[in-house]
Formats: structure tokens, sequence, C-alpha cells
């Protein structure tokens, strides 16, 4: 029997159950990996992301940027980044590779925040994308990961029963903070306190003051935000310098009263002289073990 006679031989119904089952998983990882605005699911292997929208947040000697990427996510790994390669003129046999941490990384898209340094190696060529344009990214990178509710994981390290997140950023530092708070608001059954400082140089260089304002109203309470600035005259709440900042004067800031420093998690993201003068001041001071460095 060939294989016309073997088709014409199977009643109607059947072959038609068969070819449903064949064509329905097909079309829908068909619809899953490529949507009709050009995103498509991010994958651990480096692969090229549509840039569906560009927004400039901050002009100046350091402009800084929003791009939207057509990478989408499954699993929602709050705390995770993203890598970002580009041909290095000087040397294409070895690319230039940086990370990002998404503002905002979920099922329909991947948002990144990006101060560009004009002498920089990469934001330079970030700054040209237009809509439309690709780059080569892979992802989701990183350990750190928000869990909700309470929950931090760090690789096989696991902080739990967090009450109190405090959060000291500096520049750019705000991103993996602001991923952590858009998780908390959009679980309103997640009531972990955060109290964010953002860190500028500049009282004109603060970031994303009216978005993050936006989303400590929608917090229910939950999320209060303060921005200092540590060469102006004045932050938009006070001048501060992380430098000039004792741990007494950190975990006060970050409004952890005496009885709660085991129930608190202090994260930090920022520049490397920044990140490190925390880290050493809370660990002499010992009060606060849980810390996540970003
Ligand atoms: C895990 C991780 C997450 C990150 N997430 C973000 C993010 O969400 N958004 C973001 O904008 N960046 C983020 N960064 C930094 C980013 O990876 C690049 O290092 C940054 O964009 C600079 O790239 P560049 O190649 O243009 O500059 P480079 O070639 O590295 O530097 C060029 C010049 O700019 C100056 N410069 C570079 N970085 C800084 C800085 N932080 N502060 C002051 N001067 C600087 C240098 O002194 C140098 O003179 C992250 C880094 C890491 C490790």
């Amino acid at each position: 029997m060939g294989f016309t006679d073997l088709v014409g031989s199977i009643p109607f119904e059947t072959l038609l159950l068969y070819l449903s089952a064949l064509l329905i998983p097909l079309l829908f990882s068909v619809y899953n990996l490529t949507q009709s605005d050009g995103s498509k699911y991010i994958k651990k292997e480096w692969g090229n992301y549509k840039v569906l929208e560009r927004r400039v947040v901050s002009e100046g000697e350091r402009p800084v940027i929003f791009l939207t990427i057509g990478a989408r996510t499954k699993d929602l790994p709050t705390g995770s980044h993203v890598k970002i390669k580009i041909i290095n003129p000087e040397n294409p046999s070895k690319p230039i590779v940086k990370s990002y941490t998404p503002t905002r990384f979920d099922g329909s898209s991947c948002e990144l925040m990006i101060r560009i340094y004009p002498l920089g190696s990469m934001t330079p060529s970030l700054y040209k994308l237009k809509v439309g344009d690709y780059i080569n990214m892979v992802g989701p990178t990183g350990l750190h990961r928000y869990k909700g509710n309470g929950t931090f994981t760090h690789g096989k390290k696991v902080f739990d029963k967090i009450k109190k997140i405090g959060m000291i950023a500096g520049g750019t530092g705000v991103t993996p903070m602001i991923q952590v708070i858009n998780k908390i608001i959009e679980t309103p059954s997640d009531n972990t306190i955060v109290k964010l400082c953002c860190f500028n140089t500049l009282k004109e260089e603060t970031l994303l003051e009216s978005e993050l304002r936006e989303a400590e109203k929608r917090s229910d309470g939950r999320v209060e935000i303060e921005f200092y600035a540590s060469r102006s005259d004045e932050g938009v709440d006070g001048k501060l310098s992380m430098r000039n900042l004792n741990a007494e004067g950190i975990i006060k800031l970050l409004d952890i009263s005496p009885g709660e420093e085991e129930s608190s998690i202090v994260l930090m993201c920022g520049p490397d002289g920044f990140v490190k003068h925390a880290r050493k001041v809370l660990k002499e001071d010992g009060r606060i073990k849980k810390v996540m460095v970003w």
C-alpha cells in the first residue's frame, strides 16, 4: 500500500485530528518566537533583537536614554541582567561586551536605561540606535533574583523573611532597584517595605525623579524614595555624598530601626568607589548582615 492509499484509508475525522495535533503546537511555537511587533523570547545564546522604542530621559554631557528591546522572558527573572555585544572597530576579532540591568524585563519587552559616556567603547554606539535597528544580546544573565514576598536569591544563597529593603543607588545603579520596585508594586500581596536613596553627582543629573515619584504613589505606602546630590549646593532632598556617610548614617537613611536589622536587607549598585565604601562601613559595623551588591 502506497502513502496516498494509506492516507486515503484513514477516516477524515481521524486525519483532521492528527493534522491539528501536528499543526497547533507548530503555529503556537512560531507565534511565541516572533510577535507582530518583532519581539521574541530571549535566549542564552547571542541573538539579534529589535529596538522597539527610544527615549532620551536626560540630555547634557552624559545623556541618559531608554531603549525598549523586543526581547521577552517567560520566567520574570527580577534582578537579572542582559549582555550586549558590538563589533570592536579596533580589533574585529575581539568584540566589546557590556552588561545592562533592565528596568523592566518581562513577557512583553526588555527596557534598558543607559548613561552615554562620550568616550565610552560601547555607549556611543547604543546612543546612535534607531527604532527598527537590531542589537546583539544575550540573557538573562547574572545570579541576583528577587523571588517576591521578601525572598532574594544569589546563586545558592537565599535571603528570606525580609520585611524591609534598604536600597542605595549611585547614578545608573538605580536600574536593578527599579526592577525590584516594579515587581513589588505589581504584586499587591507583597508587603515588603522599600526605602530607596538615589545618589547623583549633580542635582541636574537626578535620574527618573518623576517616574520614581509616580512609582512611590502607586506603591500604597510600601515604597519611599529620596534623592541626594554630592556636588550641587543641594540635592532634591539634600546635599549628601556616600563618602561622608558612616554605617550609622546609612542605616538611619534607610530607616532601619533597632531590632529590624535581622529582617532587613541592603541592596547596592553604583560606581566602584561608591559601592566599596558602603560595603566596607556596613561590614565593619556588623549590624546589617544581609547585603546584595549588583
Ligand atoms: C551587572 C552590571 C549591570 C549594569 N547595568 C547598567 C545599566 O543598567 N545602565 C548603564 O548605563 N550601565 C550599566 N552598567 C555599566 C555598563 O556595563 C558599562 O560599563 C557602561 O555603559 C560604560 O560603557 P562604555 O563602554 O560606553 O564606557 P567605557 O569604555 O567603559 O568607559 C569610557 C569612559 O567613561 C567613564 N565611565 C564608564 N563608566 C562609568 C561610570 N559608571 N561612572 C563614571 N564614569 C564612567 C570611564 O571613566 C571612561 O573614561 C552595568 C554594569 C554591570 C557590571
